[in-house]
């Protein structure tokens, strides 16, 4: 596309542009993908996937695996294994079976025993796996973090990551241009943090969709790496699918000496440099969405209610919900206030506390600590606290931590200093809040029984939570007069980069001095143990004739459409029991909630859901949100919008997803259901309509998909019949980019040659090898 090669491109355009494999005349794209992270919890059924199959992980050398979300974060002291280690079963189970996989396919693995592991995005930039214009996947929605680097980076589901795994490329498609420009300078006590809270309370949560969100502007450029990180974490809580920020001076001296990146001062860290700079945004681009904010607007902020977007400063109050503008806002808002807790007008900082909460992949490195130690330090944890915890984001930051005596000054404030993992963040292990605790944590989520059933969520920065554990209330930081709050400058701030220099690994057999559990050098990554052809395709679909249930709700998020105790499955089946779980259940035993729709008859039978309010879907990209929805038995959702991971997951699933932004249409098609009348969808015809037969109004889908959909086609299955294309991208790449091969520690070979497979003979989903090519 030579014309618009030649149009002034935004720093999203490049990378994108950069890594496009193929594209087609309706707009789908294959896309390579430069670095793969995976954990424990969105991975087993993608390895189970490419196991049935027969197929092997294309690129070992970059993807790099840890286990995060499920592990205990009390002392390793004793660490032996995962088996003994772990005491939860099914968590014990999620771990184990991620151990068994990248043992299998020979991946490079951070577990428990190695100071490297820790929560995925924290560990990824740590390691210099993370680079300017890459291109960057995880099966995990913050993984929008990276694009602190200057890199494309974004969450995908567990169908995605097996396609990733398998094709080291993902069929995706062109997002909006979309800037948040922060000008002028941060006053004291407020943070990185405070500046995305601000900006989401601004958009709101589906302000994004559809978009990537470029950062930019004087209060962002002389940020931090750390910091811009906090950034682009919680570019998804504004509904985008990835943040970036371009790559700057700033984000060259942090990758200086990291393992993973060039090595400084090489030839290769020359050419890398200089392809980095030129990734800026050009002069002239065009954004499709504007924002800006001036940096003095920015307050320390603080949320208030069960949606990131419900953000006030601290100076604040809670806001009366009489005062929303819709009927639907002002039901949300009193459904909001009674979850929480709360009486409309409290000011925020006599919200009392029992808990507070730092860490998460948006807040709990180094200098996450330190500004929050810069706080507590020679203070004491207000008596009602029952547990401050303190649960570093990775194993070298808690060295790093302990060797500046951060530990020290947390712990003699009366803080637990715990081991690395997501933990409260979303409790799927021990680590949560009991029903009607409060918390001030500085996590990126504050849904309905994110930290705990029932459990309240308020959303800070690290200076905010450490001021509200010594005071015991909500607190602004600024009042606390021996804070060190001020957002750090880009320089002079020394680099934190000693440790990784020395544990820059450097010949195989120091690495293997590292790396347990990796393959020996001449071992296969991965041979097939399952029968191949016992993987199951996906159902056609075409029309689609039943119950539509109504749900009177906007911005439902995925954790309440499958809460995180369900995550600990290896399967994708068994699901729709768990269904909307604290919607449907009493939470004190278990009885079914008369009033819920999916408890009424006909709706029991439902196959087809209809939600009334936008944005469904958002939040975390668990992809078991649409297992659960497909194991109940439906099969398609019509909704006003959707949170763009969530609508690609359904996708892969045979599932359809409607977007019917026309309000009369959607009432339309609500009375039906309100009405217990059957609705037909017609994907062939793209039509909804009555019992019948009747149109109510037509819809939109994209071709690429309803062909997938209508034929019931694997994908991974398509993009396998374009191996010689990602072949030919490879071999440009490994000239264009040399530094992004071979990376992830894997071992190489006397000849420096990686021990990796060619790729294996391209077979469906259903493990037949492919005889003629499909319509890509
Ligand atoms: C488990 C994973 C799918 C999830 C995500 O995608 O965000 C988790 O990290 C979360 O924060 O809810
Ligand atoms: S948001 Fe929380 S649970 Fe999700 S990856 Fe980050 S720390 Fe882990």
């Amino acid at each position: 596309m030579p014309a618009a090669d030649a149009a002034p491109r935004t720093l999203y355009d490049k990378v994108l542009q950069d890594h496009i494999v193929d594209e087609r005349l309706d707009g789908t794209i294959l896309l390579y993908i430069d670095r793969h992270l995976v954990h424990e919890v969105t991975s087993p059924q993608a390895f189970e996937g490419l196991k049935n199959a027969g197929r092997q992980v294309r690129r070992p050398d970059c993807t790099l695996a840890t286990t995060d979300h499920n592990v205990p974060t009390t002392s390793r002291k004793t660490f032996k294994n995962i088996e003994t280690f772990v005491e939860v079963e099914d968590s014990r189970l999620q771990c184990m079976t991620l151990e068994d996989n990248v043992k299998d396919f020979g991946i490079t693995y951070f577990g428990l025993g190695d100071k490297r592991q820790g929560i995925v995005h924290i560990i990824g930039p740590e390691q210099g796996f993370t680079l300017p214009g890459t291109t960057v996947v995880c099966g995990d929605s913050h993984t929008s973090t990276h694009g602190a680097f200057g890199a494309l980076a974004f969450g995908i589901g567990t169908s995605e990551v097996e396609h990733v795994l398998a094709t080291q490329t993902i069929i995706t498609k062109r997002s909006k241009n979309m800037r948040i420009k922060v000008d002028g300078q941060l006053t004291p006590g407020v943070s990185s943090k405070d500046i995305i809270l601000h900006a989401i309370g601004k958009i709101g949560t589906a302000g994004g969709t559809g978009a990537v969100i470029e950062f930019c502007g004087s209060a962002i450029e002389a940020l931090s790496m750390e910091a811009r990180m906090s950034i682009c974490n919680m570019s998804i809580e504004g509904g985008a699918r990835a943040g970036m920020i371009a790559p700057d001076e700033t984000t060259f001296k942090y990758l200086e000496g990291r393992p993973l990146a060039p090595e400084h001062g090489s030839e290769e860290w020359n050419k890398a440099v200089a392809y980095w700079k030129s990734l800026k945004t050009d002069e002239g681009a065009k954004y499709d969405i504007d924002v800006l904010i001036d940096a003095k607007d920015i307050a320390p902020s603080v949320t208030w209610g069960t949606s990131p977007e419900d953000v006030v400063p601290i100076t604040g109050s809670v806001p009366d919900p009489e005062t929303f503008a819709t009927k639907e806002k002002k039901e949300a808002g009193r459904r909001m206030l009674e979850y929480m807790g709360l009486k409309a007008n409290t000011p925020m900082e006599e919200i009392v506390l029992d808990k507070v909460f730092i860490g998460s992949c948006t807040n709990a490195r180094i200098e996450d600590l330190r500004a929050a130690a810069g706080i507590v330090k020679g203070k004491k944890v207000a008596a009602n606290i029952k547990s401050a915890m303190i649960v570093p984001g990775s194993g070298l930051v808690k060295d790093k931590a302990e060797a500046e005596g951060l530990d020290k000054i947390f712990t003699d404030a009366g803080f637990e200093w715990r081991e690395a993992g997501c933990s409260m963040c979303l409790g799927m292990n021990p680590d949560i809040l009991a029903p009607q605790e409060r918390c001030a944590s500085t996590s990126n989520r504050n849904f309905e029984g994110r930290q705990g059933a029932g459990g309240r969520t308020h959303l800070v920065s690290p200076v905010t939570a450490a001021a509200c554990a010594i005071v015991g209330k909500l607190t602004d930081v600024r009042r606390l007069a021996e804070h060190n709050s001020t957002p750090r400058p880009a320089s002079p701030t020394p680099v934190t980069i000693k440790p990784h220099v020395d544990e820059r690994i450097n010949t195989d057999d120091e690495e293997r001095d590292h790396i347990a559990d990796q393959p020996a050098e001449n071992d296969v990554p991965h041979t097939n143990t399952m029968a191949a052809g016992s993987a199951k395709g996906l159902p056609k679909f075409e029309v689609l004739k039943g119950i539509a249930a109504p749900l009177e709700r906007a911005n439902v998020d995925t954790d309440a459409i499958i809460p995180k105790q369900f995550l600990k499955t290896i399967k994708r089946t068994g699901l729709g029991s768990a269904l909307f779980n604290e919607m449907r259940y009493n939470a004190e035993d278990g009885s079914e909630k008369p009033d819920f729709v999916l408890n009424q008859e006909p709706y029991r039978r439902s196959k087809i859901l209809v939600v009334t309010g936008p944005n469904f879907g958002c939040g975390s990209s668990r992809e078991h949100a649409p297992w659960a929805l497909l194991d109940f038995g439906i099969k398609c959702v019509i909704a006003p919008s959707y949170a763009d991971i969530f609508f690609n997951n359904t996708f892969k699933n045979g599932m359809l997803p409607i977007a019917i932004d026309n309000k009369h249409d959607i009432e339309a098609i609500a009375d039906e259901a309100r009405a217990g009348r059957e609705i037909e969808v017609d994907l062939p015809n793209q039509s909804i309509n009555d019992s019948t037969g009747k149109k109510i109004c037509g819809f939109e889908v994209e071709e690429f998909r309803k062909h997938c959909l209508v034929n019931g086609l694997d994908d991974i299955g398509l993009t396998m019949q374009m191996e010689d294309k990602i072949l030919a991208f490879e071999k440009k790449m490994t000239t264009k980019t040399p530094w992004l091969d071979g990376r992830a520690y894997l071992k190489r070979g006397k000849n420096g040659k990686l021990a990796v497979k060619p790729a294996p003979v391209p077979k469906t989903n259903r493990g037949e090898a492919i005889k003629e090519p499909l319509d890509w």
